[in-house]
């Protein structure tokens, strides 16, 4: 990986991060969540009947999962809300199930979600699903999960290389019973095979043999969705004390249509809460669940770890920077995709931060430890990488280009940093449309107020 700075050329994707002048005092209302669209889709099209999903997402990953669900089989229509909607928080999705079958060429982008959710789907549609996507896709792990498909009868080719691009030859059906595979790489793999499970012949048990699942809360996730369309699902998630598990269990039988509110999406808070922070100022996001599945929610003691007052009430979570910005000694693992801008307001704090746990973060979007460490470094920080995770020394920092790696987090977080640091670019803004259609709009919004 090579750093940011390497070039001095502008390119016309690059954005220039604004200073925060003075401390931000606004309310951001963010898209829906990633991670409930996708889920939605994906059980939509699995369902019995027709589904509505209100207020979804509508960025890179979901219109690639909807398009994908739809080359499946299902038919997915816009609906506007009142006759009214027409942008991403306003509209909703109805999802009519269809006879699934295969996809042929089906392109994943970037999306874990995609490249892990519909594998399972695939297999239980009639015809062939070639999955392929972006180049760094290519490289993000796929093997435990198809290993475990074709332990449950599906039939995939990947060439021995247990990546993308691989074929799943659907046979329209899919035997099921027990797999034991190694999720520590991703959760995503379970997840994975529980939101198809219901619809395989035997249902679907998943042993998980290794080192502990990371990201809990999107097991919990997938459990409450799958709860949500009267689907039977079991798990030791409670016994192991809030840790991931190493049992699941989806029995046979009909996944229920959806009736749902997508819920916003609490991970992509994480840059506008740290606004707050950073400046000294106030942000509150409305619709702030009391209760939630996200693992977003955990900003609410991340933040406040930090040194940031954090108030949830039930019109949303305000957020307020005092004096200064601690580091901290956190374990990440369970909330991996907040990483990113976490590092980047320890970057900016009084005393030093150790991020432990997030190991996987080597297979997302980018290799997000080492890219992290590569450009924090070239603004001047100094950050090493540890075997799981990253050591940040707070360094007064100076502005350049700061590279994203086709990574939306990696944009956010450099967007934090050019709040208190004058002059940093961020190269290729838009990646943030894989999860936030519009982040710099908001983003100079909420500073503009
Ligand atoms: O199931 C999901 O929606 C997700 C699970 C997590 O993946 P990993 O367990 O691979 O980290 C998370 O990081 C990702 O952003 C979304
Ligand atoms: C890891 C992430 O995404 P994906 O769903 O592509 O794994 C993320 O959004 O931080």
């Amino acid at each position: 990986m090579s750093a940011s700075t390497s070039t001095a050329t502008a390119s016309p994707l690059d954005w220039a991060a604004p200073l925060g002048e003075a401390p931000v005092d606004a309310e951001v209302r963010l898209p829906g969540s990633k991670s409930l669209t996708n889920r939605y889709l994906v059980l939509a099209a699995l369902a019995d009947g027709p589904s509505e999903l209100r207020a979804p997402l509508r960025s890179r990953d979901t219109l690639l999962m909807a398009a994908a669900v739809a080359s499946l089989g299902a038919r997915v229509t816009d609906v506007p809300v009142d006759g009214t909607g027409t942008g991403s928080e306003v509209a909703s999705w109805r999802v009519e199930p269809g006879a699934l079958r295969g996809a042929g060429q089906l392109d994943c982008g970037l999306a874990g979600t995609v490249m892990r959710f519909l594998p399972p789907v695939a297999a239980l549609a009639s015809g062939t699903t070639t999955f392929d996507g972006d180049a760094h896709a290519r490289t993000r792990p796929m093997a435990p999960l198809l290993g475990a498909l074709r332990e449950l009868g599906a039939a995939v080719d990947d060439g021995g290389r247990g990546l993308m691009p691989f074929t799943v030859h659907g046979a329209g059906r899919l035997p099921g019973g027990r797999t034991v595979m190694d999720a520590s790489a991703s959760s995503q793999f379970v997840s994975a095979l529980l939101l198809a499970g219901a619809r395989s012949d035997a249902g679907i048990e998943v042993v998980h043999e290794g080192a502990p699942v990371p990201s809990a809360p999107h097991l919990v996730m997938t459990q409450q969705v799958l709860r949500d369309a009267g689907v039977e699902v079991e798990s030791d998630l409670a016994a192991t004390g809030g840790a991931s598990g190493t049992h699941w269990r989806v029995a046979p039988g009909r996944v229920g249509a959806l009736d749902v509110d997508v819920e916003p999406d609490l991970s992509n808070a994480a840059p506008f809460l740290a606004a707050a922070l950073v400046t000294g100022g106030r942000v509150t996001v409305p619709g702030w669940p009391q209760r939630t599945t996200q693992a977003g929610d955990a900003l609410r003691y991340l933040l406040d770890e930090m040194g940031a007052d954090v108030d949830l009430t039930p019109e949303g979570l305000t957020v307020r920077g005092g004096d200064g910005v601690s580091g901290i000694d956190a374990d990440l693992h369970d909330v991996g995709e907040l990483t990113p801008v976490i590092a980047a307001v320890a970057a900016l704090a009084d005393t030093p931060t150790r991020l432990r746990g997030i190991a996987h973060l080597r297979g997302h979007e980018t290799d997000r430890l080492a890219a992290l460490a590569t450009e924090l470094n070239a603004l001047g920080g100094e950050v090493s990488e540890t075997e799981d995770g990253l050591l940040i020394r707070p360094r007064p920092l100076h502005g350049g280009r700061f590279a994203t790696y086709g990574d939306h987090r990696m944009a956010t977080a450099a967007a934090v940093l050019g709040l208190a640091v004058p002059g940093v670019v961020v190269v290729d803004v838009g990646t943030t449309a894989k999860t936030m259609p519009d982040f710099t709009g908001l983003w100079t919004g909420m500073l503009a107020r």
